[in-house]
């Protein structure tokens, strides 16, 4: 497979490119009074306005030509159909056959994973609702109050954002915690407000080996120990999900409390398997699967729309666009819903872990950027601290503005006001004021001219700022599923064209191997320090700190 700068449509891109950077959005607008029309586009719930971008339609025709050079439509296709694009871990990427509402076989090796997927399901269902009615009790008979989520990564910022996101969905009479870091500092705390008697762990690694969340959960047993529970109490109180069931039995785990997962399944897609169990005890399975069926409308939107219309198609080029033609290094998220504050973070590890890559799965090596930095915050927070440098600062930021129609709580003006601040940002990131227009306003207020030019071009916007506006009615459990599958899908766009394995993460390994190493030379002061200067004098500080 050729290299994405050596497709004929990537050339033509350049060409065009040269032709249109100077173009600005404000006259594209004055030009076209249809340009909204012709750059938005419908996904089930999801509207997307995308005609505040540095394009016209050749550049539209240009991206959509590299889609499909890079052949985005067949590879979604086998994605879908169990081929094994992971191919450096010789695995199946088949996060969408956890959310397969349709009585299609979903094949692996010539095995349907669909009759698995649904009796875990089925699993999560009762055991939520035993859990919710009292069924499920701990070991001195009282209803579970409290659900402990341990896990990392993948097997926490889903759950974690997903809960927080729903809030307004919430089952009274049971809290769920969540505790990622290996830092001591945040099961102490959660932990110190826990009742030992009702609260129910639960622990979430795929690979059933990942130190920060062995470690708490050991701390976890151990504080359960302590504080009035025995060993055979372990198993009403210990639950587990994970794909190495070995390694979880060894640990302790009850086999009757594991939950399964798939190695076909991305640690940071995996919120549609049983990873997504402190979401549904938290809101309900109903609202659990509720979030998975949005997310199974967006897979049959990413399926069968044609690219002209396909949300997370087009939001995939748009970033190619800007990443590797305008040299963009990073891409904002900017929910204008407080309960969406987390979202960026999840996106964060979905593009940052999927697409930050620099090889090929044959081997070569890129000479072209691939996946940005993924930032952001909520709205309107952000215009009163970072908004400033994506208005005015040196660096191209193209922004994500999300925003439900209806709020939650519909308290006076508030979601008038919250939404006017949203939309009145992506128009000055368009727009911008020029030299022209701070002058005239400055004229006005009688200021000499050596006072206007001196002032002047620190009020000038020079606009021209991209942003895409991604609307949806409520922000309900589907409407959720249906965000999180379109930018599941906008990675994977990007990943193809790029001609990189989205569904890896080597480049988190050297880190762990070193961390364990350096976790040995800091407990033995025996072990020689045979490593750089800099890594020797911070081990031997650490070693000794009560010196
Ligand atoms: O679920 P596990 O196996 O504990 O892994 C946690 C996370 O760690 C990572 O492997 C990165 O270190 C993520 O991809 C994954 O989601």
């Amino acid at each position: 497979m050729a290299l994405f700068t050596q497709l004929k449509s990537y050339q033509a891109l350049q060409s065009h490119f040269e032709e249109v950077k100077n173009e600005h959005m404000r006259d594209l607008f004055a030009k076209d009074a249809d340009r909204f029309t012709k750059f938005s586009a419908k996904a089930c719930g999801i509207e997307l306005d995308y005609s505040k971008n540095r394009i016209t339609e050749k550049t539209k025709a240009l991206l959509l030509d590299l889609a499909r050079e890079a052949k985005v439509e067949e590879k979604r296709d086998g994605m879908f159909t169990g081929a094994r694009i992971n191919t450096s871990e010789d695995r199946a990427v088949l996060h969408t056959a956890l959310r397969n509402k349709s009585d299609n076989e979903v094949l692996v090796d010539g095995q349907d994973v669909m009759p698995e997927v649904r009796a875990t399901l089925a699993k999560m269902k009762a055991f939520v609702a035993e859990v919710h009615d009292g069924t499920r009790k701990g070991y001195t008979g009282k209803q579970f109050t409290d659900v402990l989520a341990i896990g990392i990564g993948g097997s926490f910022l889903g759950p974690k954002i997903m809960t927080e996101a729903l809030k307004p969905y919430k089952v009274e009479g049971l809290n769920v915690h969540f505790v990622a870091n290996v830092d001591g500092a945040h099961i102490h705390d959660v932990l110190a407000k826990l009742p030992v008697e009702t609260t129910l762990v639960l622990m979430s690694s795929k690979s059933f080996g990942t130190q920060e969340t062995l470690k708490n959960t050991l701390t976890t047993k151990e504080w359960f120990l302590n504080n009035g529970g025995t060993f055979e109490d372990i198993a009403k109180h210990f639950m587990c999900v994970s794909s190495n069931i070995k390694a979880a039995t060894e640990f302790g785990m009850d086999e009757d409390n594991i939950f399964p997962m798939w190695d076909w399944v991305g640690g940071r897609y995996s919120l549609w398997s049983a990873i997504g169990l402190p979401i549904a005890l938290a809101l309900g399975f109903d609202n659990f699967e509720a979030l998975i069926d949005g997310a199974y409308d967006m897979d049959q939107h990413f399926l069968s729309a044609p690219l002209e219309e396909n949300v997370p198609a087009l939001l995939g080029v748009l970033g190619v666009w800007y990443i590797n033609f305008f040299g963009a290094q990073s891409h904002v998220l900017l929910p204008y819903d407080h309960y969406l504050r987390g979202f960026p973070a999840y996106v964060q590890q979905l593009d940052m872990e999927s697409n930050g890559k620099s090889a090929t799965p044959t081997g070569d090596y890129l000479d072209y950027a691939t996946g940005p930095v993924i930032w952001g915050g909520e709205g309107t927070n952000g215009q009163h601290a970072f908004h400033q440098l994506i208005h005015q600062g040196q660096v191209l930021i193209p922004a994500d503005f999300i925003m439900p129609i209806h709020s939650q709580h519909e308290m006076s003006n508030h979601h008038a006001m919250l939404a006017s601040n949203c939309f009145g940002q992506t128009q000055a990131l368009m727009q911008g004021k020029t030299v022209e227009q701070v002058k005239a306003e400055f004229a006005d207020k009688g200021l000499t001219d050596a006072e206007i030019e001196k002032v002047a071009p620190q009020k000038v916007f020079e606009g021209n700022k991209p942003s895409n506006t991604i609307l949806m009615e409520k922000l309900t459990p589907r409407a959720l599923g249906q965000l999180i599958a379109m930018y599941e899908h906008k990675v994977f766009v990007q990943g193809v064209i790029w001609g990189i394995n989205s569904f890896d993460q080597w480049g988190v390994e050297l880190g762990k191997v070193l961390g364990n190493d350096v976790l040995a030379k800091l407990e033995d002061s025996s072990i020689e320090l045979d490593g750089d200067s800099s890594t020797n004098a911070l081990i031997e500080r650490f070693r000794n700190r009560n010196a």
